[in-house]
């Protein structure tokens, strides 16, 4: 995108921290369609917003527990995604993926879980943002994202990748 960002991304502050999880086995990744929540209706990563006093690592734990019934093994941060939105408060995002859960996947009133063949990610049935930075971190690269929206469509975005993306985080 040529245009320059609105945003001040040295000051700013996301009103919401969230979590997403990518557990990835066998070349295929386990998503959910989402059945409440920002997003409700699309196809993402179980996760949620983080609660006061918890970290972004047991937040992920508690949310795939909540919605999948589900508990990964060993999760890795792999990526910061910072989202300035028009008509929701702003979210700061930590992605995490693993490679094993303890537990059976089990649809709940919030998710029904989809394992999905990496090749046949659904972008279309996604947030916009997910095609810019899920197939990378699918491929092993971590991630810094920064993106404005105007509902729930992209303004504008800068993606970094690599170990030095990590170092823009805001919190390891
Ligand atoms: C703006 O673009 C987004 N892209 C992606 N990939 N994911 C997003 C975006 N905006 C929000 N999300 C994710 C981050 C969180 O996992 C959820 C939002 O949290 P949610 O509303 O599901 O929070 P819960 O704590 O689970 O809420 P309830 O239990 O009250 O339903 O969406």
């Amino acid at each position: 995108m040529t245009k320059a960002s609105s945003v001040n991304w040295q000051t700013w502050q996301a009103e919401m921290p969230a979590t997403l999880m990518f557990v990835v086995r066998d070349g295929k990744v386990l998503l959910i369609e989402k059945l409440r929540g920002i997003g409700k209706g699309k196809v993402n990563g179980p996760g949620g917003k983080i609660d006061p006093g918890e970290t972004p690592l047991e937040c992920v734990v508690r949310e795939c527990q909540e919605e999948l019934h589900i508990t990964p093994k060993n999760p890795l941060k792999m990526g910061e995604l910072w989202f300035a939105m028009s008509d929701i408060p702003d979210i700061h995002c930590h992605v995490f993926m693993a490679t094993d859960y303890d537990g059976v996947e089990t649809a709940t009133e919030e998710a029904v879980p989809m394992w999905t063949a990496i090749d046949e990610v659904p972008y279309e049935r996604m947030w916009e943002d997910d095609a810019h930075w899920l197939p990378q971190m699918l491929a092993g690269q971590m991630f810094n994202g920064r993106f404005e929206f105007t509902g729930e469509k992209i303004d504008w975005l800068e993606m970094h990748f690599g170990d030095a993306a990590a170092a823009e985080w805001k919190h390891v």
